[in-house]
């Protein structure tokens, strides 16, 4: 009898439970589902229209994240200035886009600007050339850089000169010449490839961390100056990704490295890495890291212990030195 009333009231808790699971959990899941789901659509939408018919200039076009950047914007439909210092490659790029161009549903035929980013004054006349051309700029991609490895001990000065010009006076001389017509309109966006490099720096590439960390500087700058003329301002530091970067990089003496690294092999495609950056723009991120597990926590341990993080680079460089030398 009493064991008849305890399974009873059991039974009662539990269709009571079985209720409250269909008439409120239930629900709330599904509501939430659905909520999250709208959420992402108009997220897309919104990104769509964002991105559609924008003006995006893209330097460093030729190779590597540069071109697969192009392509992905391309696909967005977004009208497309492409920049680099060879203007064959350009062209075979745009002819390359061209061929998609039914299939992208993209109207707009490249621009191309041909200019090297080391020399101030050509950087300037190019933007001068695309303000006259296209009328003016929604999204800037400063992408274009060089890579370096060498021994501060070995390195002269014009090798640290040229990736500084490269890698950062380049970019910022290019931004600073189209922001006043973007605060004009008061409407613009300014993306930079950075690198995890631009948060902490390993050894034997002190011109490039240096370069990279100055890049991350000026652009966080930037963004608190900007937000008064609603100009946006995107940060993408990527970790390795499958591109000539090492290849192109500059030595201790000037020649050029020509080895494609493990790290580099290793890396993310630039396909993918390109796709985040889409994401990242039309999303208006502030900043973003395209890193793995290792060189994330990296971060973190130069910020939370620093101590640490100085003695695992220190002895990596012992490592990379004893490899170097048997
Ligand atoms: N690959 C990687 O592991 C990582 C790359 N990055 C960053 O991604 C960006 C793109 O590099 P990535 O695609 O990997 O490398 P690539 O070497 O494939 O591409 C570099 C691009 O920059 C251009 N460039 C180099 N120097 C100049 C110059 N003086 N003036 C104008 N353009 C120049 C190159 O043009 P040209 O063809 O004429 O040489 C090329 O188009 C760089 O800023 C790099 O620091 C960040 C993290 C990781
Ligand atoms: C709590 C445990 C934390 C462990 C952290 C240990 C330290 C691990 C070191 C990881 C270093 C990662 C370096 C990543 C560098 C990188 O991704 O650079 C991207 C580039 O720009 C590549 O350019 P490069 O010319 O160097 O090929």
């Amino acid at each position: 009898m009493v064991t008849g009333i305890a399974s009873s009231r059991k039974n009662i808790h539990r269709g009571k439970l079985m209720d409250l699971t269909f008439t409120a959990i239930v629900p709330l899941l599904l509501g939430s589902v659905g909520l999250f789901a709208l959420f992402r659509l108009l997220q897309r939408m919104r990104m769509r229209a964002y991105l559609q018919d924008a003006v995006v200039v893209i330097t460093g076009a030729t190779s590597g994240l540069g071109k697969e950047c192009a392509k992905a914007f391309h696909a967005a439909g977004s009208r497309l200035v492409l920049c680099g210092r060879n203007g064959e490659r350009l062209q075979d790029l745009v002819q390359e886009l061209s061929a998609k161009a039914n299939h992208a549903k993209n109207i707009h035929k490249p621009f191309t600007v041909i200019f090297d980013l080391s020399d101030t004054k050509m950087v300037v006349s190019a933007a001068e050339e695309i303000l006259k051309c296209v009328g003016h700029v929604d999204i800037l991609i400063n992408n274009a850089g060089i890579s370096y490895r060498g021994s501060i001990l070995d390195t002269g000065m014009d090798v640290d000169k040229k990736v500084m010009e490269t890698n950062y006076f380049g970019p910022i001389a290019f931004t600073k010449a189209l922001l006043p017509s973007m605060i004009k309109r008061q409407q613009g966006h300014i993306v930079v490839i950075s690198s995890i490099q631009g948060k902490i720096s390993i050894p034997f590439r002190s011109a490039y961390a240096a370069s990279k960390h100055a890049t991350q500087a000026f652009f966080d700058c930037l963004r608190a100056e900007m937000e008064q003329y609603e100009i946006d301002v995107t940060v993408v530091s990527p970790g390795y990704i499958q591109t000539n970067l090492s290849v192109n990089a500059v030595t201790a003496d000037g020649s050029r490295y020509g080895v494609m690294d493990k790290n580099t092999i290793e890396g993310r495609t630039a396909a993918e890495v390109a796709q985040v950056v889409l994401n990242a723009v039309g999303q208006k991120k502030k900043e973003v890291l395209v890193a793995g597990l290792l060189p994330s926590l990296a971060v973190y341990l130069r910020t939370l212990s620093p101590r640490l993080f100085f003695t695992f680079m220190a002895s990596r460089a012992r490592k990379e030195r004893k490899a170097k030398d048997s």
